[in-house]
């Protein structure tokens, strides 16, 4: 057993763990880097890189089926599943130097590939290493949850762990959960040409505005797409290439593949949490506002801290931690800045609180401001005219926004830095963008807020015409 004393402990290479461990290193600690599996988590492995790359695809096969309206013939798409995945395994091999353990090494960072394990409430065993850390960061992720449904576990079926390396294109792909996962996997595949099925428990985007959701789903089904919503998976029968869901209520939904994606489950198991005194609750480690576990050595981020579970999230976390953990100031993760997007197309996308949630928080002071896609001019010539941006404001500042529509990922950043900064509709009216572009629309809702205030009002009015009376 070799002993390691270092100022930084992480637990987990993926995209908080890796975030903590390159910007502490840079900035002069000694840090400690344990990797179970493979560098770069879940985003890079198995998440957020192959699902867009794979939904990359898709949108390429989708374009050449749907050109006539620009005037190019539509062509029946030669989409090769295989040839897509290799696509997908390639934007992957691109991207894996940025987390690889040579970089990280070459930050001064002691990678060691092994899983760990707490041996006291200051030591954690990996391999053949036992470190003691003045501070150590839990950053272990989540993995696919697997529900005991009757009869899943006799027969074949993937998760976002093994759908990516399935060679053979799926006749026909059940997917049990309509959530961000089951929605973009749903559309790549219907684009690549798999028949899709989408056996949602509730009701699907259960977690975005109903409307901007609607949109989605209606867009979905349009493609092809079959969502059954209220449709619990309760068991599950059959072989390779010949399964059957059966719902709650009695539907029967058969194909030939099934994908699992109803939700995570936090990886707290192996890390042997009650001997270093953390405690856990139903989501996660538990954790407060500054992110430190019921150990106060210890910090928890990312996926594994039960929050939101989103890349962008854990690297929140890591510059959070980073400040208590390095120069010892206080600091804390906030969530109402935080935005997220579902990939599909057209996009869906939302920062602060939906228009549900503003009504019950502001009652009557909530004002919406709503702007349409169709009045966007870039979007009428691209013919993705389908969308709307919402803006939940309160006296003059916006408290949530709703976008959804082409871009939609993209032009919520505006928005993030907008709440991030407690700025005003006022500053983002008067921002000029360029035209013909999508990003107008983010203009043209804060012109939305303002236009009942200037326009058809009556002060307004007797002001114009006092005025015009005596200038020359
Ligand atoms: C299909 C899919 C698509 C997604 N798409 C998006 C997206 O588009 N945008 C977005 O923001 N988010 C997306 N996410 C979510 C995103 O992947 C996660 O929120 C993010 O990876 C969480 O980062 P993390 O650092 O908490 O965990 P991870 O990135 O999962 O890293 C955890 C690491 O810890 C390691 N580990 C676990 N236990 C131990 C141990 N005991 N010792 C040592 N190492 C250990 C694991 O092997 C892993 O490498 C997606 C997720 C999935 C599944
Ligand atoms: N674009 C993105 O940022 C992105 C993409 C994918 C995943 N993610 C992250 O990954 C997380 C997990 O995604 P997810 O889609 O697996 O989870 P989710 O929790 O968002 O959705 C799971 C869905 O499965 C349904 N469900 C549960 N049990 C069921 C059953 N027995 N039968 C039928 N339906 C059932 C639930 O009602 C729910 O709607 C997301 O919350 C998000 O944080 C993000």
């Amino acid at each position: 057993m070799q002993r390691i004393k270092c100022d930084l402990l992480v637990i987990g290479a993926g995209s908080g763990g890796l975030s903590v461990a390159a910007g502490a290193s840079q900035m002069g600690a000694d840090v400690v880097l344990l990797e179970g599996h493979k560098m770069g988590g879940d985003c890079l492995n198995y998440g957020c890189v192959p699902s867009k790359a794979l939904l990359a695809s898709a949108k390429a096969a989708y374009g050449a089926a749907h050109s006539a309206a620009f005037g190019v013939a539509d062509q029946v798409p030669q989409a090769d599943y295989a040839a897509a995945k290799d696509h997908v395994q390639d934007v992957i091999d691109t991207i894996a130097p940025v987390d690889s353990q040579e970089r990280f090494e070459g930050f001064g960072v002691r990678v060691i590939r092994a899983l760990g394990r707490f041996i006291s409430p200051r030591e954690v065993e990996a391999g053949d290493h036992v470190i003691t850390a003045r501070r150590i960061v839990i950053a272990t992720g989540s993995s696919p949850l697997v529900p005991p449904i009757p009869g899943l576990d006799q027969v074949p079926y993937e998760t976002n762990e093994t759908l990516f390396d399935l060679r053979e294109r799926p006749d026909h792909l059940l997917i049990i959960g309509g959530g961000p996962i089951g929605l973009e996997m749903a559309q790549a595949h219907v684009r690549l040409g798999s028949k899709v099925t989408v056996i949602e428990g509730d009701t699907a985007l259960a977690k975005d505005d109903p409307e901007a959701a609607t949109l989605v789903l209606d867009h979905l089904r349009a493609e092809g797409v079959e969502i059954a919503e209220q449709a619990l998976a309760s068991e599950i029968r059959g072989a390779a290439g010949a399964i059957e869901v059966e719902a709650k209520d009695g539907r029967i939904f058969k194909g030939t593949h099934l994908l699992v994606a109803v939700g995570r489950k936090t990886n707290t198991e192996r890390l042997n949490l009650d001997v270093a005194g953390i405690e856990t609750t139903r989501s996660g480690i538990k954790v407060d506002d500054s992110l430190r576990t019921t150990n106060r050595r210890v910090y928890a981020i990312g996926d594994v801290a039960g929050g939101l579970q989103f890349t962008h999230v854990a690297g929140y976390h890591a510059g959070v931690i980073i400040r208590s953990v390095l120069f010892g100031l206080p600091s804390k993760a906030k969530t109402a800045h935080i935005p997220w997007a579902t990939y599909t197309d057209p996009e869906l996308a939302q920062v602060g609180l939906t228009e549900a949630e503003a009504r019950k928080k502001h009652g009557s002071q909530l004002e919406i401001a709503r702007f349409d896609f169709s009045h966007n001019d870039r979007a009428l010539a691209e013919r993705k005219a389908k969308g709307f941006i919402k803006a939940m404001v309160v006296k003059g500042r916006p408290v949530g926004v709703t976008i959804v529509g082409h871009q939609a990922g993209e032009l919520i950043n505006l928005w993030s830095l907008v709440l991030a900064n407690n700025m005003k509709m006022s500053q983002v009216a008067a921002m000029v963008s360029p035209y013909p572009t999508i990003g107008e629309v983010n203009k043209r809702v804060a012109g939305a807020y303002f236009s009942p205030r200037l326009f058809d009002n009556p002060k307004v009015e007797r002001v114009v015409r006092f005025v015009q009376r005596w200038i020359p």
